[in-house]
C-alpha cells in the first residue's frame, strides 16, 4: 500500500510507503526541472546489484535522484552510499514474498542452489504488484527506470504509468547477439528447443565467428535447472525486456567488440547505447571489506614474485563438482604457479567447501607456501590490482572480465554457465585468454591440461603475445576517462529526455 503526501512549499515531496513490513520514506527537493528521478531495479544477484548500484552512484554524481528498489537482505549487503550522495540516493526496500521451495533466507541466486532459480524468479515476479504501486503513486514521477533481464513484466507497468523503461545490459554485445532477434523468441519463430541447437553458431551472425555454446555449457544452464517452473524461460524473459523497453544500454567497450554492437543495433532496431564498462574502483571494495582482511591477503601477496600468481575464482553464482575442484586443485599444484583460490562454499551445503579438496592438497600447499585456499568474500579488484597477479583462472562472468582486463591480466577461461560459454569464445577470438580444453559433451577435463594452459598463458615463451593483448586492454578497460565520457554523453541524452538522441 501507498500513501502520497502533498508537497511542501520548500518544493519538497515527501511520500511515505508501506510495503508489506517496511516503512519507506522518501524525501527528495526538485529545485531544477533538469533533474531526472530514476528508478533502478536489478535481478536478484550479487553480480547485478553491484554494477546497478555503481551506475546509481554515477547518475546521483550527475545530481539527479535515484530510487534504487530490492529486497531488504540485498539493500543491506550494497556499499555504503557516499555522504555526498546520501540526499540523491533513497533505499526502497520491499520484501520478496515467501514461496514454496525457496529458502527463507535466499535473496540472491548467491543464496540458494542453481536447481532453485526457478523459485527465486517466482518470488521476484510476484514483486509485480508492488512494482506497480510504486510507480503509480511515488513523486515526483519517475522519468525512467533501469532494469534488467528478469523482469519482463515491468516495461509495460513503466508504459502505463509514463515511466520510460531502458533495459541494462550486463552482458557483452556478443552474447545478446547468440539470442538473436526478441520479436522471434516472443513469436516462437526462434525455433531453437533442444540442447543441439544452442551448440551452432547463428545464421544471422555475419561474420566468421565461434559463437556458441558447447553442449556441458547449455546442459548446464538447461538441464540442471528445474523447469520453466516460473512459466518464463530466461530467453523470454530477455526477449520481452528487450523488445518492450524505448532503450537498450549496455555495459561493454563498443571498441573491444564493434562487430557486436552494430549487430545487437540491427537485431533491436531501437536505440541501442553503450556506457562504457563502469569501470570499478579500489575505493569499491573498501565500502565492502575490512582493510584487515585485505592487509592479510596483502602481505602474502606482497612476497610473490611480479606477474607469477595465478589469482582463481568462479564468481557468486557458478558452482563446481568435487571432481572439477579436485582436477583444478591438482592442476594447480602441477603447474608449480603460486596461486591465490578463492573456493566459494556451494549454497545449502552443510560440508565444509575445502573438504572438496583431494587429500593432504591444503597441508602440501601450506608446507610448501605454494598457494592459499581463501573461502570468504575477497576484494576481487584489490587482488586483481596487486603487481603479483599474473593471471586469473576465471568463469567468465563479465563483471570479473572487466575488472580483470581492466588490470591487463591474462585470461584462463574455464565457463561453467549462464553466458560464460559464449564470453569463453568472445574472450578467446579476441586473444586476450585461452580456455582450458574440455571434452565438448560431458566438459571432462584433466589436471594436466589445467597445469599446461596454466603455464602457457603465465609463464610461457609462446604465450607472451596474449599476455601483450590482454596487457594493452587495460586503454579500454581501465581507462577512467573514456569510460567517463560515455557515462556523460549518456546522462545528457537522458537529461534531455530525446529518446531520438541515441540513434546519433
Ligand atoms: O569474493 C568475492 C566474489 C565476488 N566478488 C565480486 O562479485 C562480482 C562477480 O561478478 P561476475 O564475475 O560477473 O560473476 P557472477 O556474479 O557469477 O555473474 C553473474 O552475472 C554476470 C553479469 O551479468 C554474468 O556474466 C555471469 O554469467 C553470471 O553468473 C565481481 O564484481 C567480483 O569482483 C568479490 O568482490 N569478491
Amino acid at each position: 500500500m501507498l500513501a502520497t503526501l502533498e508537497p511542501s512549499q520548500s518544493r519538497k515531496y515527501c511520500l511515505v510507503s508501506t510495503l508489506e513490513s517496511s516503512l519507506i520514506i522518501h524525501l527528495f527537493s526538485m529545485e531544477s526541472s533538469n533533474v531526472l528521478h530514476v528508478v533502478m531495479f536489478p535481478w536478484l544477484a550479487m553480480g547485478h546489484l553491484i554494477p546497478f548500484f555503481r551506475l546509481s552512484k554515477l547518475l546521483a554524481g550527475k545530481g539527479h535522484k535515484i530510487s534504487f528498489i530490492s529486497t531488504p537482505r540485498n539493500l543491506q549487503r550494497l556499499p555504503k552510499i557516499p555522504q555526498e550522495l546520501a540526499s540523491q540516493i533513497e533505499l526502497v526496500s520491499i520484501p520478496l514474498p515467501e514461496v514454496d521451495n525457496l529458502p527463507k533466507q535466499g535473496e540472491t541466486s548467491t543464496d540458494i542452489p542453481h536447481e532453485q532459480d526457478q523459485f527465486l524468479k517466482i518470488a521476484f515476479d510476484l514483486l509485480q504488484s508492488p512494482m506497480a504501486s510504486f510507480l503509480e503513486n511515488t513523486r515526483p514521477k519517475p522519468d525512467w527506470i533501469i532494469h534488467d533481464y528478469a523482469s519482463h513484466w515491468l516495461p509495460e507497468i513503466a508504459a502505463q504509468n509514463g515511466v520510460s523503461a531502458a533495459f541494462f545490459s550486463l552482458f557483452t554485445a556478443a552474447a545478446l547477439s547468440f539470442l538473436g532477434r526478441p520479436s522471434a523468441w516472443l513469436s516462437g519463430e526462434d525455433g531453437r528447443s533442444t540442447a543441439e541447437d544452442f551448440t551452432v553458431v547463428p545464421k544471422w551472425i555475419p561474420f566468421p565467428s565461434n559463437c556458441a555454446y558447447r553442449l556441458h555449457e547449455v546442459r548446464k544452464n538447461i538441464e540442471d535447472a528445474s523447469g520453466n517452473e516460473s512459466g518464463a524461460s530466461d530467453f523470454i524473459r530477455f526477449a520481452a525486456s528487450i523488445d518492450r523497453s524505448d532503450l537498450v544500454i549496455f555495459r561493454t567497450s563498443v571498441e573491444f567488440e564493434p562487430e557486436w554492437f552494430n549487430l545487437v543495433r540491427e537485431l533491436y532496431k531501437k536505440p541501442v547505447v553503450s556506457l562504457g564498462v563502469l569501470p570499478p574502483s579500489l575505493d569499491d571494495d573498501d565500502e565492502l571489506e575490512t582493510d584487515e582482511k585485505w592487509q592479510k591477503i596483502k602481505n602474502w601477496l606482497d612476497k610473490q614474485t611480479a606477474n607469477k600468481v595465478v589469482y582463481v575464482a568462479l564468481g557468486t553464482e557458478a558452482t563446481i563438482s568435487q571432481k572439477e575442484v579436485q582436477d583444478l586443485a591438482i592442476g594447480l599444484e602441477q603447474s608449480e604457479l603460486p596461486f591465490f583460490w578463492v573456493l566459494r562454499k556451494p549454497p545449502g551445503s552443510k560440508k565444509d567447501v575445502t573438504d572438496m579438496l583431494p587429500e593432504g592438497f591444503r597441508e602440501r600447499i601450506n608446507a610448501n607456501g605454494q598457494g592459499v585456499v581463501y573461502t570468504e568474500w575477497v576484494p576481487q579488484v584489490k587482488i586483481l590490482s596487486h603487481p603479483a597477479i599474473g593471471g586469473y583462472l576465471t568463469h567468465c562472468g563479465w563483471n570479473s572480465v572487466i575488472e580483470a582486463l581492466g588490470f591487463g591480466r591474462v585470461l584462463i577461461l574455464f565457463p561453467v554457465m549462464n553466458d560464460q560459454g559464449l564470453n569463453a569464445r568472445l574472450l578467446e577470438g579476441k586473444k586476450v585468454g585461452v580456455e582450458i580444453p574440455r571434452a565438448a559433451e560431458d566438459g571432462l577435463f584433466t589436471s594436466t591440461a589445467v597445469a599446461e594452459t596454466l603455464r602457457y598463458a603465465v609463464v610461457s615463451e609462446e604465450g607472451e603475445p596474449m599476455r601483450a593483448n590482454a596487457r594493452q586492454m587495460t586503454s579500454l578497460f581501465g581507462n577512467g576517462k573514456r569510460n567517463q565520457d560515455y557515462i556523460d554523453t549518456f546522462v545528457r541524452c537522458l537529461e534531455e529526455r530525446k529518446i531520438s538522441n541515441f540513434l546519433a
